[in-house]
Parts: C-alpha cells; structure tokens; sequence
C-alpha cells in the first residue's frame, strides 16, 4: 500500500486538471478532530454475515464485482451486495469454486434479481470465473485459505491478490509514471476487518496502511467539501455526465488525489488532536455521506476496478 500512497502524493503534486485546497482540508480536518462520525460497516444490513470462512468467500466475491454501476441508473452497490447474500442464504454452495467458473451473464442476473443486462455484465462474468479458477488452482478453492496465508497483514494481503488475481490489478500509467490505487483490493481487506470486526478472518496489525479506496463516489464527496478542485473543463465534463475515459490524465487524478487528500486530512488530524484515525474509518464516512445525497454529480468512467 506504500505504492499506492507514494504514487498518489506523486500524481497530486503533478496534477494538470485536480488541485489538493488546503483550506478545503483544514475546515474537514478541524471537524473531525475530536470524533469522526461512526458509521458502523453494515450500517445499511445489506451484507452476508455468519461468522466463518463463507463470509469470506461472499466478501471476495462481492469484491470482484464491486464496480461500474452508474451505467444503470437503477442499479447500486447495494443490489449487487444484497443480491449475493440472498444467493447464498438459498443455496450455501453458490460461491463454491467449480460454480463461480460457470456462472453465464443470464445466470447472474438471474441471481441479483435483475431483468435486463448488468452493466459490464460479460466482465463481471469473467472476472467470478477468474477468481473460482485462481482460487481452486492456488487456495484449495476457499478465499479463506487466500486470507489465512496472509499472517494477518492487509499489506500481504493485497499484495497476494494482486499477484494471482488479473483482474484486481489497478494500476495505470501516468504522465511516464505508473501509478497503483488497487481500490478493490484493499476494499476487500477493509470489509473483512468491518465484518469480523477486526476479530479472525478480519485481524489485520496493519489495517492502517490502507488507503482510501478510489471510486467515483468519493472524489464527488471530497469536492463537494472543497477539498478538491476541478479546472473548468473538468467540472463541466462532470457537471454534463460526459464520459471520462479509463486511464486518461483526468480519471488518474480524481482517484489519485482522493487518496491524497484523504493521507492529509489524517495526518492534520493526528497534527491537531494527536489522534491515528484510519483511513478506512474517514473513507467509510465520506461514503456513506456520498450515498445519501441524491444530487452529488460524480464522474462516469467505464472501469472494472472501481
Ligand atoms: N470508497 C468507497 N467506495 C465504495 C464503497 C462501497 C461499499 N462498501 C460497503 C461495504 C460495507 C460497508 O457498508 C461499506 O459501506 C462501494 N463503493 C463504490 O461506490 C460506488 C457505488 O456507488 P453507487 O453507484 O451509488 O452504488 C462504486 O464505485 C463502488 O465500488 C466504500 O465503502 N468506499
């Protein structure tokens, strides 16, 4: 995760079209220094939970799916998630490795309850087939095997995942410079910790080199709270919902410098209060304060990685 940081603080100091407003940051900062709204991780109940290793594999799941649901204006996060724990609440089997590998766009529609086609949908399937067939190859099948070999680190954990799993690669290059966010990734070490409440499959000694997790919700968030700048190009591409694409100068910065900023609004945390908040915990906020604010225009990129 130290890539993901070092190279984010790299792009914010060479941004053409997102500014980091230290204003913007003193003012958030100087609210949440004394406490930071607790948003407890399943606030919305929407989540697979029974304690064991099949959480596990519901929450890697979830993880490897857990992108690009604008294209459908009805669709959210929390179909995709919902959707899941129902599949598996009717049949326990339904995430075991043999079956992700022959899941058909139909057959996952059919299990999220969704009449027409999911956006990214012949991804989507790839990707469940890819993370049945690494899992059988390499974990015994079980994504808990994947977390156990991980000495409770996260950083060894997104390291592991990123390694055997193509599709978790989040990575692009920027002006010369290759650039890591790995959002999914680390959501998912994030959402285990949540989960088991950093308890079993969710201890992690190093939950705090986790980064923000850069998606389209957020950067909207951040800006709406001044902490980002956009030129006037920027914002009104935005501000039309005209596509930005993958990988491009703009799309890069929107993610890089939401990681950024959100590294300075907790060390000016730590600098005025003296307390380590993580930014799992500052992200989980700033997202759930996303979510409920039906009017945040964010931008609109085709992307499996967030
Ligand atoms: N930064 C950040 N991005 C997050 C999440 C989550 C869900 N985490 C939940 C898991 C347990 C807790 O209850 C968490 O709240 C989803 N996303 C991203 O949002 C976008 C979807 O938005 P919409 O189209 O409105 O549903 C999409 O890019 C998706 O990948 C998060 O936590 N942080």
């Amino acid at each position: 995760m130290e890539k993901v940081r070092a190279t984010s603080a790299w792009v914010a100091s060479h941004s053409s079209h997102v500014t980091l407003d230290s204003s913007g940051i003193e003012k958030v900062a100087e609210k949440m220094k004394d406490s930071i709204p607790k948003v407890e991780w399943d606030f919305e109940g929407i989540h697979y939970f029974d304690n064991g290793p099949l959480t596990v594999q519901y929450l890697f799941v979830l993880d490897a799916l857990n992108f690009c649901f604008w294209p459908d204006k009805e669709m959210s996060y929390d179909h995709l998630a919902a959707g899941l724990k129902e599949a598996l609440l009717i049949d326990k089997s339904a995430f075991d490795a043999d079956r992700l590998q022959k899941y058909t766009g139909p057959d996952l529609r059919k299990m999220l309850k969704w009449p027409r086609p999911l956006p990214l949908e012949d991804e989507r399937v790839r990707l469940m087939h890819e993370v049945g067939f690494e899992l059988e190859r390499s974990f015994e099948g079980k994504a808990s095997k994947l977390v156990e070999s991980c000495d409770k680190s996260a950083a060894k954990l997104v390291a592991l995942i990123t390694s055997h799993f193509p599709g978790f690669r989040d990575h692009t290059v920027y002006k010369g410079h290759q650039v890591f966010l790995y959002k999914r990734a680390q959501i998912f070490a994030a959402d285990l910790w949540g989960a088991f409440k950093g308890q079993g499959y969710g201890e992690f000694k190093d939950i705090d080199s986790v980064t923000m997790f850069a998606d389209y919700i957020v950067p909207a968030v951040l800006q709406q709270l001044g902490v980002l700048k956009y030129s006037p190009t920027l914002s009104n591409i935005v501000e039309s919902n005209r596509e930005i694409s993958s990988g491009s100068e703009e799309e890069v910065e929107l993610r890089a410098c939401s990681v950024h900023a959100v590294e300075e609004i907790r060390e000016l945390i730590h600098k005025k209060s003296g307390k380590q908040v993580l930014s799992v915990e500052l992200d989980l906020w700033l997202w759930a304060f996303g979510i409920q604010c039906p009017s945040l225009q964010y931008h609109r990129t085709l992307s499996i990685y967030y």
